[in-house]
């Protein structure tokens, strides 16, 4: 049964009142979706209608009817999206006869009479935000649940007594709640948009600018409170935030995977998502380093190092160089180089790009003693060939490059990495343990800790063939003003200045030449793409340098940050933000914390509390469980041999309960193990008759089978209706973090199987 109760005054009715409401519910929500339908084909008959216009006419013609099909397309798109639960709110209100729908988008009739809100407008604030004590104008608050278009229940919360005897539905705030929470999980993330409680609705509303930390324990929805947020922030700032993007930032691919279908069916499809692994364009990390090798690349130092090593790019020979230009001697003085050096810097630009301005200096001074040497110049033309021959003599190309050599971020790591003199020489904030970390032969696989390195080196260093880039950029700007012009000419002819599309959105279409590109698709190509806001999930795995990257890409500070600090892998637990990201973390933050957890029964959720706490790692939010389950908690002990057996008959066990709890099939179970044993944990498995058809590719796809074999780190974010957790005391090893994690993945059982001694609060 359910725990406590989140909201007051709930009424049971008589199953007749409720069928009457039911009833009428039912109408109201026919007519929405005939509306939702009356738009589909409306806006389909129009993209048809532009389609078929046909490739004609001059690029400007081409361009406004791609612009305006990519409009229809995206509007059919996101109208196909809102199916499911379209309609789940209603309010009765004090002040107004008519009672106010709330749901997935907001819908008007064809005389333009407001159907159903949009659950981000703020006249839907009330459905999440009204309670007794603050009843606003609300006098009832109704749930609706539907399945396909079909109504199937009503439950309604009085906030107003003068109207309990009007109300005859039985309904508790908490049905949908606990409906959703008991819901068999499918490997996908679902939406919560009909459920979101006041503390989480406080969160996603708040105001846009700064960086929002949001922190709370495991379950306590923090990622479905960021992707709604982001949802919001896309409707309440559309304008703003749709030509600059929005950036989520998830652990891993299979994570993102997991979250994949919440944002679509809110209606918004152009969020970009990325790991830290991607982050850089043009790299993808193919593995992870070692903790303490991770943990050295992050730490903020490192900024310094390379900004060291890219100064050490720039260098000033100790004597006067000879330099041969067909067959005269010039020279190169110690003091021409350094104020050649001064003048490159001054530019303030990246060393790749500030290297024209020091080579032009060089050649000018070198030019001058060639000339003199020459006999001097006699005309405009002579001074050009003089010029030419000091700029392409191979001493003088050889002697710039020398002084000011050019490079790219991936080639100056890998020097660092695999020349120990190099590192020293710039990494003085390292000890030599730490220096000792970072050697790597040349050729080694990027790691996912050196992508913030990378990318602070691409900004220091610039792009590397500066002309090309300047030319490429030159003429995209010019494409891009024609392109805003045809767009406003386009908007201005065919009528639609009312604020559905403005020029500068068309014109991001007609920018895209072949196929259309988003503006989520052009920022995920481009590193220097600056975000409207940034969404950083799991952020206790951020390193400081990781935290510098993310920064770079957001500089209005416009950022949701949310994670879990007692959830941090490795062995070295964080006590505060500033320490996982820097003492950076500290500017333009404000923090909120979710109290309650939705996903873990609270046997299994005190339990791993107290483990926590009696390993000296209390978390420092505790977080109350919104329900607990019988039985919610079982212990295996097996010996070693038997271990992996054990697993085995645990997790068949635990099937046929799901089969009988949720449907036959039905629901997930992860097998969480350390690492040590997860092959032949993984192999028992697959050996077992009984369990084959359950553990088909579960060792490689935590979301698609009905049974996965995951590792805690694999684990995070993700969540299952059974976790057998193997071997407590060997995740343990690491640090308290990744326990934490493994023990607060279920939303139904805990299975602890264990040859080792249990840790201490786990034990029965
Ligand atoms: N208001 C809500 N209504 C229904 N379900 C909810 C609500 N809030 C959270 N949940 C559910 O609780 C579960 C946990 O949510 P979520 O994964 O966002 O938590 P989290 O804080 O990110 O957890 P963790 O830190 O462990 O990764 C999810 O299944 C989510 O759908």
């Amino acid at each position: 049964m359910p725990g406590e109760a989140f909201t007051p005054q709930q009424h049971a009715a008589p199953a007749a009142t409720a069928e009457a409401a039911v009833a009428q519910e039912q109408q109201y929500v026919g007519v929405v979706y005939a509306r939702l339908d009356e738009l589909r084909d409306a806006y389909r008959r129009r993209l048809a209608q532009v389609r078929s216009t046909g490739a004609v006419g001059t690029h400007q013609n081409r361009s406004e009817r791609d612009a305006f099909a990519a409009h229809y397309e995206d509007t059919v798109a996101r109208l196909e999206m809102v199916e499911n639960r379209l309609v789940f709110g209603r309010l009765d209100l004090r002040a107004s006869a008519e009672p106010r729908y709330v749901g997935r988008i907001g819908m008007s009739d064809a005389e333009h009479s407001q159907l159903l809100v949009d659950w981000r407008a703020p006249s839907a604030q009330p459905f999440y935000q009204a309670t007794a004590a603050h009843p606003g104008d609300v006098v009832r608050r109704r749930h609706l649940m539907t399945r396909g278009r079909t109504v199937v229940g009503v439950e309604d919360e009085l906030l107003d007594a003068e109207h309990v005897d009007e109300v005859g539905d039985g309904l508790t705030g908490e049905g949908a709640l606990f409906a959703a929470m008991s819901a068999a999980r499918e490997g996908r993330m679902s939406d919560i948009v009909a459920t979101i409680q006041a503390e989480q609705d406080a969160v996603i509303r708040s105001p846009l600018d700064g960086v929002l930390v949001v922190q709370g324990g495991p379950g306590t929805g923090k990622t479905a409170v960021a992707l709604h947020r982001a949802a919001y922030l896309l409707y309440a700032h559309r304008e703003r935030l749709e030509r600059s993007g929005v950036l989520l930032v998830g652990p891993s691919r299979v994570f993102l995977r997991y979250i994949e279908q919440v944002l679509p069916s809110l209606g918004e499809t152009d969020v970009v998502a990325t790991t830290m692994a991607e982050l850089l364009p043009g790299t993808t990390a193919q593995t992870t380093d070692p903790v303490e090798v991770a943990e050295v690349k992050g730490r903020a130092v490192m900024a310094r190092v390379l900004s060291r090593a890219v100064r050490g790019l720039q260098r000033v020979p100790d004597a006067v160089q000879e330099l041969d230009v067909e067959g005269v001697r010039l020279h190169l003085r110690p003091e021409d180089v350094r104020s050649a050096m001064a003048r490159a810097r001054r530019t303030g630009l990246p060393h790749n790009q500030a290297r024209e301005t020091f080579a032009l200096a060089v050649l000018e001074t070198l030019v001058k003693e060639y000339t003199l040497a020459r006999g001097g110049e006699r005309d405009e033309e002579d001074r050009g060939w003089l010029y030419e021959d000091v700029r392409t003599a191979r001493d003088v190309r050889r002697a710039v490059n020398l002084c000011w050599m050019p490079t790219t971020p991936h080639g100056l790591l890998e020097r660092l990495y695999a020349r120990p003199d190099l590192l020293a020489a710039h990494a003085r904030g390292l000890s030599d343990a730490d220096r000792a970390l970072l050697v790597r032969e040349k050729g080694s696989p990027w790691t996912v800790a050196d992508v913030p390195l990378l990318d602070e080196l691409a900004e220091l260093l610039g792009p590397h063939e500066q002309a090309e880039a300047a030319r490429v950029a030159a003429e995209s700007r010019q494409r891009r003003a024609e392109e805003v012009r045809f767009a406003a000419e386009a908007i201005e002819a065919q009528g639609l200045g009312d604020g559905l599309v403005d020029a500068e959105t068309l014109a991001a279409r007609f920018a895209a030449t072949g196929p259309r590109l988003t503006t989520a698709e052009r920022a995920a190509t481009d590193r220097t793409w600056t975000y409207g806001h940034i969404v950083v999930d799991e952020a206790q795995e951020l390193s400081p340098m990781a935290w510098r990257a993310l920064l770079r890409r957001c500089p209005s500070r416009s950022m949701t940050v949310v994670g879990d600090l007692a959830q941090r892998s490795g062995p070295h637990p964080a006590r505060s933000w500033s320490e996982v990201l820097g003492g950076a973390a500290d500017e333009h933050v404000r923090e909120a914390v979710l109290t309650v957890s939705y996903r873990t029964p609270a046997t299994v959720m005190d339990t791993a509390t107290t483990v926590m706490t009696r390993l000296g790692a209390e978390p420092a939010y505790p977080v109350r469980a919104a329900r607990d389950l019988p039985d919610a908690l079982h212990r295996s002990p097996t010996t070693v041999g038997a271990l992996a057996e054990t697993v085995c008959d645990v997790v068949a066990g635990e099937l046929a309960a799901l089969d009988g709890e949720v449907g036959a099939g039905a629901g997930r179970l992860a097998v969480i193990v350390p690492d040590e044993i997860r092959a032949e944990v993984a192999a028992a498995l697959a050996g077992r008759d009984d369990l084959r058809a359950a553990t088909e590719h579960a060792d490689g796809d935590p979301l698609g089978a009905r049974v996965a074999v995951v590792s805690p780190v694999e684990a995070k974010g993700l969540e299952y209706d059974v976790v057998a957790l193997v071997e407590p005391a060997a995740i343990l090893e690491p640090g308290t973090g990744d326990l934490y994690v493994a023990m607060t993945r279920p939303t139904r059982r805990l299975h602890v199987v264990h040859a080792e001694e249990l840790p201490p609060g786990l034990e029965a």
